[in-house]
């Protein structure tokens, strides 16, 4: 027996804005749950609920709850509480399904054997022996827009949260790349879709678990307290020089992007179309001055910046890319660099997420993420003008290094594309300032330092 949907309903309006993935965190609304699917082969039941959050301005969010339902309380699972209501006999306990290694299994049994019931389909994309369904489950604890779940260190699934209809690029794009045998991407073992009243849905992507895997942040981060520690040395002189990394990193991506080109078609941008990029960029910008209003100095610049873009007479390739990259999206394995997470901009409609686009837009995103990562010491220190030139220094040196490794591997240096590449930088930054001052403001002044550069170079076509 399962819980009605008027049951279940106060217990998911407590719980679901104390979740990390939820986008909604103090926002008016009202939330509905509707059952999706009972989970195959998964005992206690697992039921895959949808929550939809109607919010006061009339948009709507829908997210994937998968909930086991249990007869008594477990307390190894009160961490992952849902919630507990009264059926007649007693109480039952609610709880989030993929904390309970006594049900995940069921995801990999029903992809291995290919499950197909009135509403899911599981696929196997790889051999019946790479499923890992004897492997014990653990939810991996970083902040996470999903839910991501390792079995052992042979796979990884990621349950998506948020459910938009249509092709999910993550799935979709590991599935080509796969195919294609790319070395840089993690091998795509399984998905999960729903059919719903003629819609699809992808629920869930597992994938070969990268084993000696550190990211790129926390690599690059490191690098950066080694010179810090020894703010009178140059980047290259100190320990945990980075470049050699950055270097490889800048040839990983361009090989990506190479497959991608291969995979997906390619086209070039009509002047049209770059105006409306440049377009969406100055919207982008008196969005966010209204949201940040420390851009107010540099908003000149950089429309000038944008318009300049706009205008340029260059033909502009556009194809499939990642969308969202920066350090934290590509992992080092004692191999190779590994690129995840190819859902694209988070906040983005899924066919926007999926719609061609230029390489520069990557590129942008690893060199604001060069920045991010030579300055984040100083918010922690305060600025130390020695330590912020060692911070540009290193930033620099990076961004270079990236550079020069994707024009090795690409034939193409992205650098002589200054504008177009300045543009989509400054892009980015003008997002981040607004993702900044939402979640971290004491991080605000790594975008505005950078716009305010940006803003001031002097536009040469
Ligand atoms: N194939 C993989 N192998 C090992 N770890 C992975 C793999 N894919 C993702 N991860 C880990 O999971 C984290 C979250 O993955 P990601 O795809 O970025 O999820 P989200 O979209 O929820 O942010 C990554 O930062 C990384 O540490
Ligand atoms: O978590 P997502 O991949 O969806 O990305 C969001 O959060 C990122 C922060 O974790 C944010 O990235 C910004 O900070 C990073 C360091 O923490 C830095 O490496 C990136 O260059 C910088 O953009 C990202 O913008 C945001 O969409």
């Amino acid at each position: 027996m399962s819980a009605s949907s008027e049951q279940l309903r106060p217990l998911v309006q407590g719980w679901l804005p104390t979740q990390r993935w939820f986008a909604g965190k103090g926002r008016a609304g009202t939330v509905d749950v509707v059952p999706l699917a009972v989970l195959v082969a998964a005992s206690p039941e697992v039921t895959i609920w949808t929550a939809r959050v109607t919010y006061d301005d009339g948009s709507i969010e829908v997210y994937q709850l998968p909930l086991v339902e249990r007869d008594a309380r477990d307390e190894g699972l009160d961490h992952v509480l849902v919630g507990a209501y009264e059926d007649g006999d007693g109480l039952r306990w609610i709880y989030d399904a993929l904390h309970d290694k006594d049900v995940t299994a069921a995801w990999l049994v029903n992809i291995r054997d290919e499950v197909r019931t009135d509403r899911l389909r599981f696929t196997n994309h790889a051999d019946a022996a790479d499923i890992p369904v004897d492997e014990p489950s653990l939810v991996l604890t970083a902040e996470q827009s999903n839910t991501s779940l390792m079995y052992a260190d042979k796979a990884i699934l990621k349950v998506f949260r948020r459910l938009q209809p249509g092709v999910n690029p993550d799935i979709e794009i590991h599935a080509a790349l796969s195919a294609r045998g790319a070395r840089h991407v993690a091998r795509l073992l399984g998905s999960v879709a729903a059919e719903v009243d003629g819609e699809h849905f992808e629920l869930a992507m597992l994938q070969e678990f990268m084993t000696t895997a550190t990211d790129g942040w926390e690599l690059a981060k490191k690098s950066v307290l080694d010179l810090m520690a020894e703010g009178d040395l140059h980047a290259e002189e100190a320990g945990g020089d980075f470049a050699g990394e950055a270097e490889r990193l800048g040839a990983a991506v361009a090989e990506v992007h190479a497959d991608l080109a291969v995979a997906f078609a390619t086209a070039t941008a009509t002047p049209e179309e770059v105006r409306d990029r440049a377009d969406t960029m100055h919207a982008r910008l008196e969005y966010a001055l209204s949201v940040v209003p420390e851009l107010q100095d540099v908003a000149p610049g950089l429309h000038a910046l944008f318009n300049a873009f706009a205008e340029l007479r260059d033909p502009l390739p556009v194809q499939r890319i990642h969308g969202d990259l920066h350090l934290g999206q590509v992992l080092r394995t004692v191999h190779r660099w590994v690129i995840i997470d190819f859902e694209g901009e988070p906040m983005a409609e899924l066919s926007a997420r999926r719609r061609p686009d230029s390489t520069l837009r990557d590129i942008a995103g690893m060199l604001r993420s060069f920045e991010y990562a030579g300055h984040h010491r100083l918010i922690e220190t305060g600025y130390v003008p020695q330590l912020a030139y060692r911070a540009n220094e290193w930033a620099e040196r990076n961004r270079d290094a990236f550079c020069t490794g994707y024009a090795e591997s690409a034939q193409h240096d992205p650098r002589e594309q200054s504008v177009a590449l300045r543009a989509f930088e400054a892009d980015k930054a003008v997002y981040e300032a607004v993702y900044e001052s939402r979640h971290r403001p004491a991080w605000l002044p790594i975008p505005l330092a950078s716009l305010s550069r940006l803003a001031e170079t002097e536009v040469v076509r």
